[in-house]
């Protein structure tokens, strides 16, 4: 079997990453690596990055029933040494112990496991696992968990409803708190009692609320005060006392509380050994730039050096694995991942790469700029992966003041009974509700203006089916997870194809049906055009008439199945 890896390209098991320049330790390391090839790489000069003039014709050996799809041989060696500054400190200070990354062998990952005991969680952990229903990892999960097992920093992009939350939360919990790892040896051992050891963040009140319940199903009511909330619009001063009482673990909050609490002193992360930053393109996102800048700086230490960038083996905290997360991974991402990660791991469903090998374009979905073929076919690959393959996208054309009367038919023709509609200003979303209801259909809103508790309530009411219609924006919604969404609406246009995946991920989750329809008028189809061009999945007209979805594209008049 050819063991190569081309200096253009890395192709992991239909990923395909240009690599124009790898940094001297990855390529030495990939070049270790060899990846099944089935055809010679003759690539043309100027012509656009695609498979047939790769000269590709991929096609892979059928795995037989049993055998999983592996990469075969395909390793990423890191040194086993750790780099000067994760030396093991003497015996003598045991007050910080740093972590050091294992080789991580990739087919050690078995992409698509079958159980999660294959991944090297812990026996308790696994057992609160099956309690909960969940016994097959999902793609992200195989390959996530092994990596973060392994010490490495990461940064995970799958796309949205493929179970990004557990792929950061199982190894977590498989070195922090009651169900961690009795055995593992060589891991730090907690400071004071006091320490945080995980500090997860999250964009906004809901998605930490959400990944709070996550955890806390998995430790169980008697592990309940292992993990606390901090999110903004609660009520901060219990949250303190909380703190100060239950000495959690992990704290799981939104960027504002979590910097106004540590700047107050009344944090103790210095000792933090896991940092999370879940939807981190919002995250990095400039209204909440300084909370994350100080973040960053207080918890736990960036491995290798203190934030000022000096070598400062006397810091009494331990080295911080960092973890991104995000269905949409623009290269803003991997800068930040650069400089506040140590060596990180881009990890996707099926490939764990250096995030070094990788330049502007490669995952980039944030610049929706004219861009060459080439680049076009990189964000098409990009930001596909961020869409859940089983959504079905339209467009259709109202005037404005038709908008809400066509969400209403939609629903009917399409029979949707848990539905997302995005607008972008938060006045029109009371207007919306009001029409919704006037005819009979049970809808609310959802936005920053309400309070904790009013949030709350109404997505409890959505979730349990008496809401049909979620009027909302898309911070509100971002990672919202809400498996029987079977409609998500763009009342107004998303600004970009990022804004666009987010929104239509609140559908199809985890390989359900889901189906995306876009209303605008026609002065703004040309923007439709564009988005089905970055996103690279067919976005039809179509109409609602007679209480059908029908296209209506001019080659094809057939009327959608439902
Ligand atoms: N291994 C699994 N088996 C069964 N269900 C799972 C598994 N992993 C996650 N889920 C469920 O799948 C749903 C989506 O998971 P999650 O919210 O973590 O997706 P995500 O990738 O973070 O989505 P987003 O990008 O929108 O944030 C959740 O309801 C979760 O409980």
């Amino acid at each position: 079997m050819p063991s190569l890896v081309s200096p253009r390209l890395l192709f992991l098991v239909g990923e395909i990453i240009p690599l124009k320049k790898l940094s001297r330790g990855s390529s030495s390391a990939l070049s270790q690596g060899s990846v099944r090839f089935f055809s010679r790489v003759d690539r043309h000069k100027n012509a656009p990055l695609t498979l047939a003039n790769l000269g590709f014709n991929t096609e892979f050996e059928k795995t037989t029933k049993n055998k999983r799809n592996k990469l075969d041989n395909v390793k990423v060696n890191y040194p086993t040494e750790a780099p000067k500054s994760r030396e093991k400190v003497a015996a003598s200070d045991k007050s910080r112990a740093v972590r050091v990354k294992k080789t991580l062998e990739i087919e050690s990952a078995p992409f698509a496991a079958t159980s999660f005991s294959e991944l090297g969680l812990p026996s308790p952990l696994i057992e609160r696992l099956e309690m909960e229903g969940f016994n097959v990892p999902t793609d992200v999960q195989s390959a996530a968990i092994p990596t973060i097992l392994k010490n490495h920093d990461a940064v995970i992009q799958s796309y949205t409803g493929s179970g990004k939350t557990l792929a950061y939360v199982l190894p977590i919990l498989s070195k922090v708190g009651p169900l961690k790892d009795k055995s593992s040896s060589g891991d730090k051992e907690t400071g004071k009692k006091t320490d945080i050891e995980a500090v997860i963040v999250a964009p906004s009140r809901e998605l930490a609320m959400q990944i709070v319940r996550e955890v806390e199903k998995l430790l169980g009511p008697e592990n309940k005060r292992v993990v606390q909330q901090l999110v903004g619009g609660a009520n901060r001063s219990r949250q303190e006392e909380a703190l100060k009482k239950n000495k959690p673990l992990i704290v799981v909050g939104t960027p504002g509380r979590i910097a106004e609490i540590s700047a107050a002193g009344k944090l103790q992360t210095h000792g933090c050994r896991f940092l999370v930053l879940d939807e981190v393109d919002e995250l990095l996102s400039f209204n909440f730039r300084q909370e994350i800048h100080r973040i960053l700086e207080h918890v736990g230490r960036r491995s290798g050096a203190d934030p000022q960038g000096q070598k400062n083996l006397l810091v009494k905290s331990a080295d911080r694995q960092t973890i991104m997360v995000s269905a949409t991974v623009p290269f803003s991402v991997v800068r930040a991942a650069r400089s506040w990660a140590c060596d990180p791991l881009l990890v996707q469903a099926k490939s764990v790469i250096p995030l070094e090998s990788l330049t502007p374009g490669t995952v980039n979905l944030s610049r929706p700029t004219s861009s060459s073929n080439s680049d076009l076919n990189l964000q098409h690959q990009a930001t596909v992966q961020s869409l859940p393959p089983a959504l079905k996208h339209y467009y259709c054309v109202a005037r404005l003041q038709h908008k809400v009367d066509t969400l209403r038919r939609c629903v009917y023709a399409l029979d949707a009974q848990s539905v997302i509609a995005f607008m972008n200003h938060t006045r029109q979303l009371k207007d919306a509700v009001f029409k919704l209801e006037a005819r009979g259909m049970k809808a609310a809103e959802l936005h920053g203006d309400l309070g904790k508790l009013g949030r709350s309530t109404i997505l409890k009411k959505f979730k349990s089916g008496q809401v049909r219609v979620l009027v909302t924006n898309e911070l509100a919604a971002r990672g919202l997870d809400v498996p029987e969404c079977d409609l998500v609406v763009n009342l107004d246009l998303p600004t970009d194809s990022i804004h666009y995946a987010h929104r239509a991920g609140r559908t199809g989750r985890l390989g359900r049906k889901g189906t995306v329809v876009t209303i605008c008028e026609e002065s703004e189809v040309f923007v439709v055009k564009k988005l089905q061009k970055q996103l690279g999945v067919p976005i039809p007209v179509c109409e609602f008439t007679e209480g059908k979805l029908i296209v209506t594209d001019k080659e094809k008049h057939v009327e959608a199945s439902r």
